[in-house]
């Protein structure tokens, strides 16, 4: 597996696990599940209610710590600076762990301006060895640009939603050519249309290919990491069995070619949607 070194120093494997709505003893089965299948890194939120989960599974699984990354997020509600660092040590305890390896701003909440509060927080935390690396979500140009000018210091990841019908070129320029490296949320497009477009079903059967590995292959080779969520043992091993072929450059601008301006599955757009 590829590891990506972030502007920090810290490295991260170029794959991951998503774990929206994966809660209680069927969410620790379906985690143990995906560690068993050769998943590294695991995506959690204070906000999904299952860092428990995560935490028994990690337990469960019987790997060791260090041979995880498990990233966390906090909410917007907690973006004042002290409450930051308490919600942090209440997602740690949660997890029963001593340290997150990335931890992320779920989502910029513009209006109610305290993204870069939060983010001192964070830049401390790291200092403090709660967590190695911190980065945000769902960030625009202009949010990242306000914490540079007025922090100095860049997010090593920023996680947003990329699919084929928003494929986030510009913001992924951006985050580039600012040393962010992107990780991809809803990578399968939480499993609406996209998995039946006709382009991607003709190039599942000329790759000898599910629709689903189509898009996560574009995905990495577009150098963004996708962390895409399965309950099912079965899905989890054919999502990841995606670095045995390459898609072909006219292949990829075929599908760099399905993106849509109103592509967003949940009309989220971090401009104006908030959530705390
Ligand atoms: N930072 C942020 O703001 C956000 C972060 N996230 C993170 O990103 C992760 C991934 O995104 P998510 O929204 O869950 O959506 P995904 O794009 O990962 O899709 C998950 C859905 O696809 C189904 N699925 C998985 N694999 C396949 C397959 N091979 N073929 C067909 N269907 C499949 C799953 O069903 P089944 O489980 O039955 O296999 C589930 O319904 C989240 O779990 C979360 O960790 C998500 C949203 C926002
Ligand atoms: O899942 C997440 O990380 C979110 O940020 C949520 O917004 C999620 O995308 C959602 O759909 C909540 O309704």
């Amino acid at each position: 597996m590829f590891m990506y070194k972030l502007n920090d120093g810290q490295q991260i494997p170029d794959f991951g696990f998503g774990t929206y709505k994966l809660n209680g003893r069927t969410g620790v089965q379906s985690i143990v599940s995906a560690i068993n299948n050769g998943y590294t890194m695991i995506d959690t939120a204070y906000n999904y209610e299952n860092e428990g989960t995560v935490g028994r599974a990690i337990s469960e699984s019987g790997i060791d710590r260090d041979k995880l990354t498990v990233t966390s997020k906090l909410p917007g509600r907690y973006y004042a600076y002290d409450d930051a660092i308490t919600a942090l040590q209440e997602s740690l305890y949660r997890a029963h762990l001593d340290y997150f390896d990335l931890y992320l701003l779920h989502w910029p909440n513009p209006k109610k301006g305290m993204y870069v509060e939060a983010w001192q927080a964070l830049i401390d935390a790291q200092k403090f060895g709660l967590v190695k690396s911190i980065g945000v979500c769902n960030f625009l140009p202009e949010h990242l640009e306000k914490l540079q000018k007025e922090t100095g210091i860049l997010p090593a990841i920023n996680q947003i939603e990329l699919h084929p019908y928003f494929n986030q070129k510009s913001m992924r320029d951006f985050d580039h050519d600012n040393g962010i490296v992107t990780m991809d949320w809803s990578p399968l497009g939480r499993a609406s249309a996209v998995l039946k477009n006709p382009l991607l079903t003709a190039l599942g059967e000329k790759y000898h290919k599910s629709v689903g590995q189509i898009i996560l292959r574009w995905e990495h080779q577009l150098d963004t990491i996708p962390i895409p969520k399965s309950a099912s043992p079965v899905r989890q091993r054919e999502n990841m069995n995606i670095f045995d072929f390459e898609i072909s450059n006219i292949d990829m601008e075929k599908i760099n070619a399905l993106t849509k301006s109103d592509g967003r599955n949940k009309d989220q757009d971090p401009a104006v949607y908030e959530e705390f």
